[in-house]
């Protein structure tokens, strides 16, 4: 479903499982801070909400989204972490360099869900353009950062499941 069509920010909140007593790590890209930063804010407000304490949020920062599956990767390797979510807001610029940076990073948090044994969120806005990665990061289409957290919580107790 387009996300003309479905809010990135809209949930059934009954069908959110409690983050309590999880630690999650964050990996976010400092290109398009702006829009980084507000994917961020999405993402903590929303864990936050629904019960992971602050003092279990991991946040580090990689130049860009290409470095995102190497932060990824330590997080899981040495912070002790139930979930991680990669945020990273690629742009449409004059050459093919954003299809090659979009498929590095799916390919790479791909791999790491089959390497590991904890869930990889893919929280990545891939647009032609900045407004539309504006709507999208606390816009007219919501915070794909909400989307990101909820994913993440869904996938933890999913994980929990079926230790
Ligand atoms: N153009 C964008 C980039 N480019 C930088 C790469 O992600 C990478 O950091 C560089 O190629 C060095 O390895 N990154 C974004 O996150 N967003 C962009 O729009
Ligand atoms: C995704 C990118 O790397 C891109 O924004 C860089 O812009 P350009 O393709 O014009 O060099």
């Amino acid at each position: 479903m387009a996300t003309e069509l479905h809010n990135l920010s809209s949930y059934d909140h009954g069908s959110v499982p409690s983050g309590e007593g999880k630690r999650i790590g964050i990996v976010v890209s400092e290109w398009n801070r702006p829009v980084t930063g507000n994917l961020l804010e999405g993402t903590v407000q929303t864990l936050l909400k629904f019960g992971v304490n602050e003092k279990d949020i991991v946040v580090e920062y990689v130049p860009g989204s290409f470095e995102l599956t190497f932060g990824a990767k330590k997080l899981i390797e040495k912070a002790d972490i139930d979930g991680v979510i990669v945020i990273g807001c690629v742009i449409q610029g004059e050459t093919p360099h954003f299809t090659f940076v979009c498929d590095s990073v799916t390919q790479g948090v791909t791999e790491l869900n089959i390497r590991y044994n904890i869930p990889v969120i893919f929280g990545l806005l891939t647009t032609n353009t900045l407004e539309q990665a504006k709507a999208r990061s606390g816009g007219r289409h919501g915070n794909k950062g909400d989307e990101a957290a909820i994913t993440l919580l869904k996938m933890v107790a999913l994980n929990e499941k079926y230790k």
